[in-house]
């Protein structure tokens, strides 16, 4: 028995004028459906929200502004789980919406919360449906695509195979357009990427395009998670473990889902600047970052952002959740610890950013 976590993009779910393909949705749900009678347990992740809210809106293109979005999204996430609702009962299977925002898998107490629900799903045999919470997402907080939010699944509910189901049946050496490219079955880390070109975009509907689906792919391989990626149409075959599409084989070990994500977090929300002194410390004595270590601190952030850690150079070492407000911060940098307590009370005595909290780069 495995545990898989299959997403499948908008073009492979929705018609070009913004509605529901039943037929198409039904291969993906059919493939599921025969993986859980194989025993295996099944997250998908399914996109979608939007584009299918676009026809029932009326709107004839994907919206730019970040209201339109959320409302088409509002009005799509219900027609798409009424719609798997419907089909998956015909297979005897239940499921359960689980819509997630980024703080879902950074902060410690929700990313728990996320882990268990998830958990107790699968218990109960349901198929849960995963998207972004797209109607209150700010743009800030977005996940801004859902191959990575599938990555970041993968390893929260401990998963031993990612499914990316796409428009394309495996990653090209360019556009598959190009009569040039060439289909590639396997990749074994990042210097079998090297010479791919991902930058032309995907579908009208999808937002990620190729560059996003290896982005996850890196992710996951990157903590120990094999992907696939291959075609929506192709779901039966990936998930009877037929060798179909592009097989990315794991490059790395598992390690805590919110390190995960902050290593490949988009948006750090500032910067401090680090002495030589405190470079050393982080990088070499893998030690939490205290304030007489910090030179400078720039950017808005609250505590419990990401942000950047920087040699006096400028250039990134480090990426860490901070425990301070950056208002705190400027009257804290360049103290110790005993000075922090005199000065400003016991609460200051904390480290800026604690070893648990940080990945060097
Ligand atoms: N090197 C490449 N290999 C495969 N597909 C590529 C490549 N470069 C760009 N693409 C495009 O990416 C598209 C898939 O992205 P997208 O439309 O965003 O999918 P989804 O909606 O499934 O997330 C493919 O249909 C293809 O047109
Ligand atoms: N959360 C958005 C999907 C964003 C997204 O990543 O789309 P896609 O590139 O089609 O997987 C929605 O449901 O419309």
């Amino acid at each position: 028995m495995s545990r898989l976590v299959v997403k499948v993009g908008s073009s492979s779910l929705t018609t070009p004028d913004g509605h529901i393909d039943p037929d198409r949705i039904g291969t993906v749900v059919d493939a599921v459906a025969r993986a859980r009678s194989a025993g295996d347990e099944v997250v998908l992740v399914s996109s979608g929200a939007i584009a299918a809210g676009l026809g029932p809106l009326g709107l004839r293109t994907r919206p730019r502004d970040l209201a339109t979005q959320q409302a088409a999204a509002s009005v799509g996430q219900g027609a798409l789980v009424e719609f798997y609702g419907r089909r998956f009962a015909q297979h005897g299977l239940r499921v359960g919406q689980v819509l997630l925002t980024l703080d879902d898998v950074t902060r410690r107490s929700h990313y728990r919360n996320a882990h268990q629900t998830f958990a107790k799903l699968l218990e109960l045999g349901v198929v849960p449906i995963v998207n972004e919470n797209d109607t209150v997402a700010t743009s800030e907080i977005r996940f801004g695509d859902n191959d990575r939010l599938a990555a970041l699944v993968s390893h929260l509910v401990h998963a031993d195979e990612l499914v990316l189901l796409s428009d394309v049946d495996a990653l090209y050496t360019g556009h598959p357009d190009l009569p040039a490219s060439r289909r590639i079955e396997i990749v074994g880390g990042d210097e079998d990427l090297a010479e791919v070109d991902v930058s032309r975009v995907g579908s009208a509907v999808g937002t990620g395009g190729m560059v996003t689906k290896v982005e996850a792919a890196r992710i996951a391989t990157a903590a120990g998670i094999p992907v696939v990626l291959t075609s929506a149409a192709l779901a039966g075959e990936a998930l009877r473990h037929e060798s179909v599409g592009t097989r990315f084989v794991p490059t790395g070990k598992r390690r805590p889902t919110r390190l995960l994500w902050l290593a490949h977090a988009s948006e750090t929300k500032g910067r401090l600047t680090l002495d030589d002194g405190a470079v050393r410390a982080i990088t070499e004595r893998k030690a939490s970052l205290l304030a007489a270590g910090v030179a400078a601190v720039d950017g808005t952030f609250t505590a419990g952002d990401p942000v950047d850690l920087v040699r006096l150079d400028g250039t990134v070492v480090a990426r860490g959740l901070v425990n301070f407000d950056a208002r705190e911060l400027p009257t804290m940098v360049g103290r110790s610890s005993h000075e922090l307590v005199e000065l400003l009370g016991p609460e200051y005595e904390r480290e800026v950013v604690h070893r648990d909290d940080l990945v060097v780069l």
